[in-house]
């Protein structure tokens, strides 16, 4: 019988490096032979992707309540699970996931305040029992991580988002929610010194898969 794939996730704050960070792990499992399905939350279908649209757009004349964003949340979930990542894993392919369920209990719970047993129940009746086998945090403080921002923003090409909106009282709080969680399950959550120049990032992103991922391959 084939063997399901791995579930890989990556974490963090605003601005911390998951993007650039998610291309370099992709190619590191290529260049190790699996075959990597790379996607995002909220998003990763099309419909999902919607609901991404939905949930990032500000718009200042009907704000969002907090419970329709965190079902909203896990509706796109729930889509991404049934279309494309569970399909995934069970012909054998690897999925590498830009935020998965982690960034829920980071801003809904953290940022928004939200009972995070509330969120544990709709973890429990989306996901089914299935949580990533590695979730990659990226950890950097809030102040460094905004000034990588304000970089992004001043060469042009992208606004703010509806999230990245919020004050710096929302994102220590998020990052202070992914630090617990991490605390919390150290054999799932590896905790990666985002706040250095990428070279060394990415070397230290290295020995954390050669300790943990080689075993898998
Ligand atoms: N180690 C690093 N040192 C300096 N700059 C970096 C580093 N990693 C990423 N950057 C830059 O910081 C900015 C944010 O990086 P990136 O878009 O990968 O972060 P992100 O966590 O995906 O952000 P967001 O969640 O807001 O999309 C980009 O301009 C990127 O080039
Ligand atoms: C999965 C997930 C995401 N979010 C927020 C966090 C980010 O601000 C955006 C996604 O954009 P990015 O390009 O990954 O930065 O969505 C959330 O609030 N809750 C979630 O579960």
């Amino acid at each position: 019988m084939q063997q399901r794939g791995r579930f890989i996730t990556l974490e963090g704050g605003e601005g911390v490096g998951k993007s650039t960070n998610l291309a370099w792990v992709a190619q590191w499992l290529t260049a190790h032979g699996v075959e990597v399905v790379r996607t995002r939350e909220p998003g990763g279908t099309p419909r999902a992707e919607a609901i991404r649209e939905l949930l990032l757009s500000p718009q200042a004349d009907e704000p969002l309540d907090a419970d329709a964003e965190l079902l909203l949340v896990f509706a796109a979930r729930a889509q991404h699970l049934a279309q494309r990542i569970r399909p995934a894993l069970a012909r054998g392919a690897w999925v590498l996931c830009d935020r998965f369920t982690d960034a829920t209990f980071a801003y809904q719970g953290g940022g928004r305040g939200i009972d995070p047993a509330r969120i544990a129940e709709l973890e429990r009746f989306v996901q089914q029992g299935l949580e990533p086998d590695l979730t990659l945090l990226l950890d950097m403080p809030v102040d460094a991580a905004q000034r990588r921002l304000q970089g992004r923003l001043a060469a042009g090409g992208h606004t703010r988002d509806r999230f990245e909106q919020e004050h710096s009282a929302f994102f220590e709080a998020v990052r202070g929610v992914y630090l617990a969680r991490a605390r919390a399950a150290p054999r799932r959550v590896a905790v990666i010194d985002a706040d250095a120049p990428l070279e060394t990032v990415q070397a230290r992103l290295s020995a954390c898969l050669e300790e943990r991922v080689r075993e898998w391959l």
